[in-house]
């Protein structure tokens, strides 16, 4: 079973035109309905409310921006792409600015139309990713991770700073968005800043903590500055009404022995902390977390479902998982795209689980580093996309969600550097 591909309403008041973009689209498996005039889009888009809708700007009884304006207005969520055969900037300014999400210009090309569309409903699969990055409650029923949750309800609340420990990819900031929705200021914003974003300058840096919930990923690795004006604003009582959450990957008190951390920025931040477990301790969460991954992957990020035998959930749960919930949420990414069967056997999770390994040392040598870097670069994105062009057997979509690139750039991205993706 795959997921079902949008729903695409065509307006166009041309016979001809409306039929040849519904053959394209209904070739590639879209779902296709179309009116002809705007009293006719009304109707089809409050009764079968489309995902997508193809819009033309000329038409006999209403123009297309009004009824973007209106369609926007009943539904926020919907993408609409416009399109006219006289375009001008003018009227492409004004439809970007009422929320139409592109505007493809007459006569269509097939290959701009598709790829219009894609575009469009990649972009609404990242938006959606993105509105949900987070999970509303942290996974999992082991004891561990119901003792952690049990925690986080009991410090959240009380405004004082909070630090996560754990390792990389453990669900750090999983947590501290979960202790934002507990908070004080649930209704403020979540910001997160990391020690390259640190601002160094305290009213921006209190402007923007102020009603909010403020996140400082790796804390350990501020620098001295960004260190002892975190101290001295948490030392005057300046950073208040405000969540400060912090997170470590590195014990404090090892960073403190090597002289790297201000040892009153650490009592400061110490008095409240979480330990994440690395995954290897709370196994058994695993077929939960598989479960959520799958969930929010074919859902949110348009990929088909499949389904984990018991042998490959067991596989799962053998393995050491060194990135720990990160490194799970990119094997189950990597299996959805790659997998071509309904079923994910355990020979698919053993080589997804291959696929992981941190690159060897031999891979990286292939760079010639008396270059520079631009041309570097250019060498080291050559064998990248190369690599997941193999994975993929050449399939450039599959390349480009393993590589977190829309299809359309990496296409772009192909032919700059050369690359003949059927070659591979
Ligand atoms: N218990 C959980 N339930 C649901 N999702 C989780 C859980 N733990 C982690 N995740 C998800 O896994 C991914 C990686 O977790 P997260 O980014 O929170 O880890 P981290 O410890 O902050 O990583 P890093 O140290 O690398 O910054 C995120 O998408 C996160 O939402």
């Amino acid at each position: 079973m795959s997921t079902e591909k949008p729903l695409i309403l065509v307006v166009d008041d041309e016979p001809d035109i409306r039929e040849l973009i519904k053959d394209i689209l209904e070739d590639e498996a879209y779902r296709v309905v179309t009116a002809s005039n705007g009293e006719e889009a009304r109707l089809v888009f409050t009764q079968q409310q489309p995902q997508l809708v193809l819009l033309d700007i000329w038409m006999p009884d209403v123009d297309g921006i009004s009824l973007l304006k209106e369609f926007k207005q009943q539904n926020p969520g919907v993408t609409i792409v416009m399109m006219s055969g006289h375009g001008t900037i003018e009227t492409a300014v004004e439809a970007t600015r009422s929320g139409a999400s592109d505007f493809i210009e007459k006569p269509l090309s097939m290959a701009k139309l598709l790829r219009a569309v894609e575009l469009a409903i990649e972009n609404r699969a990242k938006q959606a990713a993105q509105r949900h990055e987070f999970a509303l409650e942290p996974v999992g029923k082991s004891p561990k991770m119901a003792q952690l949750r049990e925690q986080a309800e009991r410090v959240a609340g009380h405004e004082m700073p909070i630090l996560l420990i754990g390792e990389g990819g453990t669900g750090k900031h999983c947590f501290a968005y979960y202790l934002h929705r507990l908070g004080l200021y649930n209704s403020g914003k979540f910001i997160e800043v990391s020690p390259e974003s640190f601002p160094l300058d305290s009213h921006k840096l209190v402007s923007l903590a102020q009603n909010n919930t403020l996140y400082i990923n790796d804390v350990a690795l501020l620098s001295d500055e960004a260190q002892a004006l975190l101290q001295h604003l948490l030392e005057s009582g300046r950073l208040k009404e405000c969540q400060l959450i912090c997170a470590t990957q590195l014990g404090l008190d090892k960073v403190i022995a090597r002289g790297d951390f201000s040892e009153g920025l650490f009592y400061q931040l110490n008095t409240i902390t979480l330990q994440l477990p690395a995954l290897r301790d709370h196994v058994e969460d695993i077929p939960e977390l598989v479960h959520f991954f799958v969930d929010q992957q074919t859902t949110q990020a348009d990929l088909p479902y499949r389904r984990f035998t018991v042998a490959a959930q067991n596989r799962l749960r053998n393995y050491a998982w060194p990135g720990n919930v990160l490194e799970l949420k990119n094997v189950i990414q990597r299996l959805l795209v790659l997998g071509d069967s309904d079923d994910i056997d355990v020979e698919d999770v053993e080589s997804a689980l291959q696929a992981e390994q941190p690159p060897q040392a031999d891979d990286v040598t292939g760079i010639n580093f008396d270059q520079p870097l631009r041309e570097a670069r250019e060498q080291f994105e050559r064998i990248y996309l190369l690599q997941k062009l193999q994975e993929t057997d050449g399939n450039v979509g599959k390349a480009a969600k393993l590589a977190g690139m829309e299809r359309t750039h990496l296409y772009r991205k192909l032919r700059a550097l050369g690359i003949d993706s059927k070659q591979v």
